[in-house]
């Protein structure tokens, strides 16, 4: 089977399955006889018709002769996976674009194979005459339709941030993440990694933020090489990586991560634990807490109890008893479209009502296990406000007994400020989208 196949099936999965697109990839591609550079190929024509979706929507609406509506699912595939390579991939002539795509609709449903054909050359005859709304008149078309956001996004991001702010964003969500890594110190310096790292021909740089942070230029079977086996590091957004040291747990403290899986976190604490103490780690999917203890099993860390509960419930067998407790919530994910570009469109306006509304309740829970003079962190990967700082002053507003305390010492100085909070986003911190919040209960 060629490339453009598997990237056609696992659209076609994305789209009929709601599946993720890193998860998608990884389970078509798995043993599969395929070698590093269609994986490539395969890897950046998924992600780029995701991320281009709309636009390219809008060029089929223009050059077909059939309504977008009235195209099946596969055939829908092949022409943006056609127009994306004549588009944006200079590597490949549009000639050999049309071609493969033809050749994918006789594959797929012989009698497309006329319309596809008809369809891609009258775009490669016509593509100059494209014409999208102009910016200064219509920013919020123009955007959408220029960067493939939805338009209540870009409605909403640009009421909250304005035009400038909302583009560059939108910018930057259609870049490809950098991959981090951090250093698990429990069996290696940042040093020698970085002398491992070399000698398996990764080149490797600094992080920006955090001591432990590497960048990796090497995106590709990482789990492969011999010293993520061996527990080495572990991959992990510098933003994500952030939270732990916020929360900056101490050897022999007790922690609970209400919301744990698949662990990066929970892990990084216990690294910064130095594995002694103990994690409570949980998640409300059984599953996924194999996630965890693998990750931990590989990282060398002991100190981690995994429970299956729902943080919408209390426990009162923990209440008062934790040192530091984390709520790094469920959320709307609006700070990584860039790993997930699928993510902008399985998400509704109406949504953050109901997902702030859970936030709420998991912190309000969490919260009760905080020891008097104890420290309660939330997470999200998410730039919304309602999710986010939201949340928070909803939860003071009812708990009178928590205050958001500083913390500026335990961020680097670049990242520092006078608000209350930590936000940060891609188009500005080169990491994730990400809010950070640390609270303080009153007492002791
Ligand atoms: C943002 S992820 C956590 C990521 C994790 N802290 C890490 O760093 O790897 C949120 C997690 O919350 C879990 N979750 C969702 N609803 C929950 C609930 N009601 N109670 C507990 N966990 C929940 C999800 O399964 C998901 O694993």
């Amino acid at each position: 089977m060629n490339a453009r196949k598997y990237a056609l099936d696992i659209l076609i999965d994305i789209e009929e399955n709601q599946a993720f697109s890193n998860i998608a990839i990884h389970r078509h591609l798995k043993g599969k006889p395929i070698d590093g550079r269609d994986r490539r190929f395969i890897t950046e024509l998924v992600y780029g018709v995701m991320e281009n979706k709309i636009y390219l929507d809008y060029i089929i609406q223009q050059f077909s002769k059939i309504k977008g509506d009235k195209i099946s699912i596969p055939v829908m595939n092949i022409l943006r996976l056609g127009l994306y390579q004549i588009t944006y991939l200079d590597k490949v002539p549009p000639s050999a674009a049309v071609n493969e795509s033809v050749n994918l609709a006789k594959k797929i449903q012989w009698k497309a194979a006329g319309f596809v054909n008809g369809m891609l050359r009258n775009y490669l005859r016509n593509k100059n005459d494209i014409k999208l709304p102009s910016y200064e008149e219509n920013p919020r078309e123009y955007m959408s339709l220029a960067y493939s956001h939805p338009l209540w996004l870009v409605e909403k991001w640009q009421k909250e941030f304005g035009n400038d702010f909302t583009r560059q964003l939108l910018q930057a969500n259609n870049q490809t993440p950098k991959l981090t890594v951090r250093t698990n110190t429990l069996k290696i310096t940042k040093e020698e990694l970085m002398e491992e790292l070399k000698r398996q021909h990764v080149e490797v740089s600094h992080g920006l933020y955090v001591e432990e942070a590497l960048c990796l230029c090497h995106t590709e079977n990482i789990e492969e090489l011999k010293s993520f086996q061996k527990g080495y590091f572990q991959i992990q957004d510098e933003s994500s990586m952030l939270a732990a040291h916020v929360l900056d747990p101490q050897p022999n403290d007790i922690i609970i991560d209400v919301c744990a899986a698949p662990g990066g976190k929970t892990t990084h604490m216990a690294q910064l634990m130095k594995n002694k103490g103990r994690i409570i780690a949980r998640d409300i999917y059984e599953h996924k807490l194999k996630l965890i203890q693998n990750t931990a099993r590989r990282l060398g860390i002991s100190i981690i109890e995994t429970q299956c509960f729902n943080g919408k419930e209390v426990d009162e067998t923990l209440v008062d008893k934790a040192d530091r407790v984390l709520v790094d919530a469920p959320c709307s994910g609006l700070g990584i479209i860039r790993r997930k570009p699928e993510i902008k469109y399985n998400k509704g306006p109406d949504d953050f009502h109901e997902i702030s509304n859970l936030q709420l309740r998991i912190l309000e829970n969490a919260g009760k296990y905080v020891k008097k003079g104890g420290f309660l962190v939330y997470s999200t990967c998410t730039i919304s406000r309602e999710e986010n700082i939201g949340v928070i002053e909803k939860f003071i507003s009812r708990n009178r007994n928590f205050a958001i305390i500083d913390m500026n010492p335990l961020i680097p100085e670049v990242l520092r400020s006078s608000e209350k909070y930590l936000q940060l986003y891609p188009h500005l911190h080169d990491v994730d989208g990400f809010f950070i919040c640390k609270l303080r209960k009153n007492g002791a």
